[in-house]
């Protein structure tokens, strides 16, 4: 029996506010704007002036600060040492309440990523990007999906475009898949001769995904909710890995490689290619940078963990700017919960709450397909998706009594994990 069997008919099928520049077409319109990607990139990337699409307004493209965001270095190696309950535990666990409850990033160290494969990814990344567009668009983004490639985002919206390229793909672990989902992406939609890369990818999700759960782990202790609360709810998750490329933009401070937004998944890791910054988060109405740290991860929380932990651990609100000559990579990792699973805070944090005001439910239930579908067919995801998910939803937050059987008998499974 699925968790949510609802989910699929909750919401309406019109766009909310005016976040939504362009209609998605219907599913058979595969085609339909061929002509968009093209002429974005031959107009673009390398002219001397950026077209009107791409320039952002100015509240958005605000000037950037020169002080760096000062990050708590987490050492998950550290804290799961032991048996995970030792001092290296209690450490991390303080220095993630303190980023979470105030900006939500925080930087990681000790995950035990091979540093080959991490080149690996990040030069595959470079390769991927600098093919013939005829090649790149063979995993041309399906209209309301989220995985495949896409220049600008062009076949989505007619303004404020991101001056980026990207490549994403979904990904669930091997073993509770049945196959290497990722290898079979990359062959499948570019070629067999793209399986060794599909293969880096499956094997740098893989080492993604089990460093999400020891932070999790670590997000649970801090939130005194147990280890292996959170860690057993994304231990089945479908998460989404991205490939950012940003070329270089001859008017810098007025276009944006990825607008201001909170993610939409659970838990974001990015790793920032070599020293070329980008990455700024704001903080008391400025834009700070998060720089480039050798062999370290940047961790934000999303939006759906913002739901999670019901509102304590706020999502991070983020952009990335570009550069006039040099080009930048990123990959994030976008960790996600299975699909139909019911996104609520588990109880024993609401029964651990302080006060009827902490206990009070922030946000209605919704799954991960609720909110993918949102994001993809109804809401650009910016500051204020988790708000304006609430709305399309249309359900009042639920009260604790008022949880569905189905809410109930996960909320068990949590329990007891
Ligand atoms: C569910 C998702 C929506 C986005 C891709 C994944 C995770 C992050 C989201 C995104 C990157 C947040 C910024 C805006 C966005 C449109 C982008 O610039 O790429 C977002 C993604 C998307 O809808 O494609
Ligand atoms: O490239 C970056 O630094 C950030 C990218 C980002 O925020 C995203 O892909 O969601
Ligand atoms: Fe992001």
């Amino acid at each position: 029996m699925p968790e949510d069997s609802h989910h699929s008919s909750r919401g309406s099928d019109h766009p909310v506010g005016m976040n939504v520049a362009r209609r998605v077409p219907p599913a058979d319109d595969a085609d339909g704007n061929d002509d968009d990607d093209a002429a974005a990139m031959g107009l673009c990337w390398g002219q001397p002036k950026i077209p009107d699409p791409f320039v952002w307004p100015q509240a958005d493209a605000l000037a950037s600060s020169e002080r760096e965001l000062d990050a708590p270095v987490v050492d998950v190696g550290a804290a799961m040492r032991g048996g995970g309950d030792g001092d290296g535990m209690r450490r991390a666990a303080e220095q993630v309440a303190a980023a979470c409850a105030s900006h939500g990033l925080f930087q990681v160290t000790g995950h035990g990523l091979d540093p080959a494969l991490a080149r690996a990814a990040l030069d595959g990344a470079a390769g991927f990007f600098r093919l013939p567009l005829a090649t790149k668009r063979r995993a041309r983004r399906a209209p309301g999906n989220v995985t495949g490639y896409a220049a600008a985002h062009v076949d989505r919206f007619t303004a404020n475009l991101p001056w980026k390229e990207t490549l994403s793909f979904g990904h669930r672990d091997h073993r509770a898949a049945g196959a290497h989902v990722v290898v079979n992406y990359f062959t499948s939609v570019l070629g067999s001769e793209f399986k060794p890369l599909g293969a880096v990818y499956q094997d740098y999700c893989e080492a993604m995904k089990q460093v999400s759960l020891a932070i999790m782990e670590v997000i649970g202790v801090s939130l005194g909710v147990g280890r292996s609360c959170y860690r057993d709810f994304f231990a089945d998750g479908c998460s989404i890995m991205r490939c950012n490329y940003y070329p270089p933009c001859p008017e810098p401070e007025r276009a944006l490689g990825t607008g201001p937004h909170c993610d939409p998944s659970a838990l974001t890791l990015l790793l920032q290619d070599g020293a070329v910054d980008g990455l700024q988060v704001l903080v008391d109405g400025e834009w700070r940078p998060v720089r480039p740290r050798p062999g370290a991860l940047v961790v934000n929380i999303g939006d759906t963990f913002t739901a999670l932990s019901n509102g304590r651990y706020r999502s991070c609100l983020h952009r990335a700017v570009v550069h006039r000559e040099r080009e930048r990579r990123s990959l994030a990792f976008f960790l996600c919960p299975r699909e139909d699973r019911v996104v609520r805070p588990p109880p024993r944090l609401l029964a651990a709450a302080r006060g009827q005001e902490e206990r009070r439910r922030r946000y209605p239930d919704f799954t991960w397909a609720d909110m993918a579908r949102f994001t993809q067919r109804h809401y650009r995801a910016d500051a204020r998706t988790l708000e304006a998910l609430a709305r399309w939803l249309g359900a009042a937050a639920p009260t604790c009594a008022a949880a569905t059987s189905a809410s109930q008998s996960q909320d068990k499974a949590q329990e007891t994990a």
